[in-house]
């Protein structure tokens, strides 16, 4: 099968008065073609600096990153192709989209520095763009503070879209919208990943928001992804502490709370702990945890789990919403 994205042992550190900042430190990720992954983890695990290393943003020092078959390069003609290959969505649209031009031109723009069509073929993309992601005709002519979040994060879309590429990166694209807008935007990107075959990289803090849109979630901490699986069982079982974690704060339907209560603060990506990256917030930590670092492995586990103590863990839920009923919310 051909993949959208392959991520070898990506490892990025940020340069920091105090030494490397380890960012990303050794993932490995696949996202085969019109797939979702969503990738999940508190604010500062990584998920942006590894999203910035899969659109070339930041350059990786270890590892590689393969999109549509091709490896990213780092030239100016590299970075030119990647373009049409992978293309991102941001959390503020209006951080993103030009606030001097239209809604017209901030669609058009990539087809134009692309020198893709004439000017009448560039205007009937724009307004087949538009009617994909369910843009009126007439807000085309309007400007970024004229329209709503829901309609600037939909103009962010179909920019991404101009070029058709492989893949989208979607940053906490819907982190800024209200729940009833973020559902609409949900529902659009799995309408359009039928419709057009995209694959899509769906970055969120949010467990809850992950899930209802991705096949496969991985969830990261501190650099590290800790738990990888089809997204039905990795809610369901939730089996490393952290993921547990992350979900504390939801009510079960008895009212009580489920899951891991998350205490004391991230660690230091720049000295991160030995062993196991979450045994400082750990309450099922062993001596062992502090000594080796645990495998992500499903060895007697439904999915990918880097915890010495995942087997013990009994799954959390069995029950489990249909993907994408994401009004259910
Ligand atoms: N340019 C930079 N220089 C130094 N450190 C950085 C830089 N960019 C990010 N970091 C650090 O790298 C770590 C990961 O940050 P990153 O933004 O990738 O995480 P994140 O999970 O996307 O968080 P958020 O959702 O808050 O953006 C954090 O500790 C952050 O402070």
């Amino acid at each position: 099968m051909t993949r959208s994205l392959e991520l070898v042992n990506l490892s990025l550190h940020h340069p920091t008065p105090a030494g490397p900042l380890r960012a990303v430190d050794g993932v490995n990720l696949t996202l085969n073609k019109a797939e979702t992954l969503g990738l999940v983890g508190e604010s500062g695990c990584g998920k942006s600096s590894l999203a910035r290393c899969v659109v070339g943003l930041n350059t990786p020092q270890e590892g590689s990153v393969v999109v549509g078959g091709q490896a990213l390069g780092t030239s100016a003609a590299d970075r030119r192709a990647a373009a049409q290959r992978v293309q991102m969505v941001f959390q503020d649209p209006m951080g993103s989209l030009n606030p001097r031009h239209t809604v017209r031109r901030s669609i058009e723009q990539p087809l134009k520095i692309h020198g893709r069509g004439s000017a009448a073929e560039r205007r009937a993309r724009v307004e087949e763009l538009a009617a994909q992601v369910g843009l009126g005709l007439h807000l085309l002519d309007r400007y970024p503070h004229q329209i709503s979040g829901g309609q600037r994060q939909r103009v962010s879309i179909a920019r991404a879209l101009t070029l058709e590429p492989e893949l989208i990166v979607c940053d906490e694209a819907v982190s800024a919208l209200d729940v009833s807008v973020q559902a609409q935007v949900l529902n659009l990107l799995t309408k359009l990943q039928r419709d057009l075959g995209v694959s899509f990289l769906f970055i969120s803090h949010d467990l809850s928001v992950v899930r209802y849109v991705s096949h496969r979630i991985a969830v990261m901490y501190l650099g590290q992804i800790v738990e990888l699986g089809d997204a039905e069982s990795v809610w369901a079982e939730r089996r490393h502490p952290y993921t547990r974690a992350l979900t504390s704060s939801i009510p079960d339907a008895a009212g009580g709370m489920r899951g891991e209560r998350l205490t004391g603060d991230v660690p230091s990506a720049v000295n991160p702990p030995s062993g196991c990256p979450f045994r400082t917030r750990c309450r099922h930590a062993q001596a062992i945890c502090a000594e080796e670092r645990p495998a992500l492995t499903d060895d007697g586990l439904p999915h990918l789990v880097a915890c010495h103590f995942a087997r013990d863990f009994a799954p959390l839920e069995r029950e489990s919403p249909p993907r994408q009923a994401a009004t259910a919310r």
